[in-house]
């Protein structure tokens, strides 16, 4: 059974076409990335997939169920792009981290040891454990990301969704933070799917890419996909000779 699965799937917004015809399924205990250029339609596929908007036509299937009829919403952790955070919410990175953790107890429940214990293993994983009592918004743009993430695995997830977790990351927590996702992936089989432009990293990282401009483009392992003639015609010239793929 895939994790995900998208069949002949279409999205306009406002009668604009923005996805056309996607079929494209992701393995459990895979590791996809998406690429593409800007506008092509990578947030709206995964705002498809978290059931957030609906297709035009075609379906969308989670664990062999439609979404239509998906309950289990508490298995797909979701990091947002970092624009879509308000990094003025007044509350602690506990606090923060705590709120993934409802999807699985539900809204109004109280959390017990169990729920809490969860949360404080997600907030040492993105290691925040000693900052857990912090206000979010004393914490730098790279330490909100962190516990933005956290918040995504407080509910124990079996897909973990990630919108350009990359920016606003410095380096030396980027790299920690791939090997985070590398060990969630090959240690807790998390299947991830993550939106990214990071080429380099994208290429190391994932097991599978798919190339998303309005239709899938190209899928397949970044030995294939990451060739400077489909670099070209997704980023142009200039970027695949930045990407040091000449
Ligand atoms: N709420 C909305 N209403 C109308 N159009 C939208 C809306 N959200 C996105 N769009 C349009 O849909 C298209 C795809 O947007 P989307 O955000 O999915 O692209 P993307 O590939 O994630 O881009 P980026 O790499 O810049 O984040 C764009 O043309 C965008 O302007």
């Amino acid at each position: 059974m895939n994790a995900v699965e998208l069949r002949s799937m279409y999205f306009a917004y406002n009668e604009k076409l923005i996805l056309e015809n996607i079929n494209l399924s992701v393995e459990k205990g895979e590791f996809l990335a998406l690429i593409g250029p800007n506008g092509s339609g990578k947030s709206t596929l995964v705002k498809l997939v978290l059931g957030l908007l609906r297709p035009a036509q075609g379906q969308v299937f989670i664990f062999g169920t439609s979404v239509d009829r998906f309950r289990e919403w508490h298995r797909l952790g979701y990091v947002p792009q970092r624009a879509a955070f308000d990094s003025h919410f007044p509350a602690t990175v506990r606090e923060v981290a705590a709120t993934g953790r409802f999807g699985r107890v539900g809204l109004g429940h109280r959390l017990r040891q169990e729920d809490w214990k969860s949360v404080e293993e997600a907030l040492e994983m993105v290691g925040l454990l000693s900052l857990q009592h912090r206000p979010l918004i004393e914490l730098s743009g790279g330490q909100q990301q962190r516990a933005f993430i956290a918040r995504a695995l407080a509910s124990s997830p079996d897909i973990l969704i990630l919108d350009e977790p990359q920016v606003g990351l410095d380096d030396r927590y980027a790299y920690d933070f791939y090997r985070l996702l590398q060990q969630l992936n090959k240690e807790q089989r998390i299947t991830i799917i993550m939106v990214s432009h990071d080429v380099s990293v994208v290429g190391q990282m994932a097991k599978r890419i798919a190339c998303l401009n309005r239709r899938l483009i190209c899928q397949g392992s970044p030995r294939d996909i990451l060739t400077p003639h489909n670099l070209n015609y997704i980023y142009g010239t200039e970027y695949s000779a930045v990407a040091g793929l000449h």
